[in-house]
């Protein structure tokens, strides 16, 4: 095999509106309009996340560019903290490593940052590094990510939509339609009746034989999700999603126990790492993993996850995340659908998920994705030069 080139400089970028720290949207935007979330209990909150900064990280771009000249690169959440992390510490392993080198450099990422990481930014900023090196990798050899992770079990991806018309989702093809939960405990009883009126609503809307999900953003507690679960029976909602904090591990065990039978109870976007994970399937909190390959330590990392969950028959569908999610859905056996993101303000057309950051990023075409858009080296999109990058810090 000739020589691989090794890393040469490591950048690192901010970039705001969109895209990878995807709640970053203008207003009017149905992804910011009165979603439950831990800080509802907290009224001046209520109406936007953005009011309590559910934006304030912005998007990190990570480049890599190796002694041949290929640059690799990713997007992810993280913004100027990310770009330190990048710059001040972790440049210092990949620069003068072999391109070759990703799970030494994620070992040596993980364990220098453990004294101040271990979950959150630090593992957001990780995680975008390992995405650059595995685009920059898979680019130095002429291939598709997902061809360097052994290649696609099928011919095609199907999606369910996460928006707030999941009756214009199942117009446009889509398994199923997740939407966001607007009401949490502190509305009490009127706010549980307007969550199961939209739901009803929304049933009524797409018939039997399409999927409803609620994703309720860690806001409820295990009283308030257990009676919102058997309350929402009645419209045969699929799964309950991330309706407690993420390390509440007791109670997703028991809010598990207490849903009605064939309901499902899904986690994991907010959680990290091969430890973080384990400690869902070891407690029996969950029976779908979700966790965002840019947020839970990268595609290597997450190789480990969906190994562990296999194990144990569990199934893995990542957090929407773009091409990073693709590329992993499309060679794993138990991850057998993928989340689309609908970024159309009004959640009533197909727009690119990290739209307006990525070029070349595919769409799902009625609800689906042959794995042949995926064939471009590397994850196959390009940095949208239109954007306004800004590189804080340097090393
Ligand atoms: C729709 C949810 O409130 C989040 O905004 C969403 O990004 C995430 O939880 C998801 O599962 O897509
Ligand atoms: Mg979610």
């Amino acid at each position: 095999m000739s020589k691989m080139p090794t890393i040469k400089q490591v950048r690192a970028f901010t970039l705001r509106g969109g895209g990878a720290d995807y709640h970053d949207q203008k207003g009017g935007h149905w992804i910011d309009d009165h979603i439950a979330t831990p800080m509802s209990k907290y009224p001046q909150y209520r109406q936007s996340r953005q009011s309590f900064g559910i934006n304030v990280l912005g998007t990190l771009v990570v480049e890599i560019e190796a002694s041949d000249g290929t640059v690799g690169f990713s997007v992810t959440t993280g913004g100027e903290i990310g770009c330190w992390i990048v710059e001040k510490h972790l440049a210092r392993f990949l620069e003068g490593a072999c391109v070759t080198d990703i799970e030494k450099l994620w070992d040596q990422m993980f364990n220098a940052t453990l004294y101040y990481g271990r979950k959150g930014v630090v593992i957001n900023t990780i995680s975008g590094v390992d995405l650059a090196l595995w685009d920059l990798l898979a680019k130095v050899r002429g291939e598709p990510v997902h061809a360097l992770l052994g290649g696609a079990v099928r011919d095609e991806l199907v999606f369910y939509a996460t928006g707030a018309r999941p009756d214009l989702a199942k117009q446009m093809g889509f398994i199923g339609g997740k939407l966001p939960l607007h009401h949490g405990p502190a509305e009490r009883e009127e706010g549980l009746r307007k969550n199961l009126e939209l739901l009803g609503d929304m049933r009524q809307r797409v018939g039997d034989d399409f999927w409803l999900m609620y994703d309720c953003w860690m806001s409820l507690d295990v009283e308030y999700a257990t009676r919102l679960a058997n309350a929402a029976a009645e419209f045969d909602l699929k799964w309950i999603e991330e309706a407690l904090p993420p390390d509440d591990y007791w109670g997703y065990a028991e809010l598990r126990r207490n849903v009605p039978s064939g309901m499902l109870v899904t986690t994991g976007e907010h959680e990290a790492t091969r430890w973080g994970f384990r400690m869902l399937l070891e407690m029996e909190c969950c029976d779908i993993l979700q966790p965002d390959v840019g947020w839970c330590g990268g595609i290597t990392e997450l190789l480990k996850i969906s190994a562990l969950a296999d194990a144990r028959g569990k199934l893995v569908v990542p957090h929407g995340s773009s091409v990073y999610s693709y590329h992993f859905v499309i060679t794993r056996q138990n991850s057998p659908f993928a989340e689309f993101l609908m970024m159309a303000p009004q959640a009533d057309k197909v727009v690119p998920m990290f739209s307006p950051q990525l070029l070349d990023e595919p769409v799902p075409v009625n609800g689906r994705m042959r794995a042949s858009a995926l064939d471009a080296p590397g994850f196959g999109v390009r940095l949208n030069p239109a954007c306004d990058l800004h590189r804080p810090h340097t090393h």
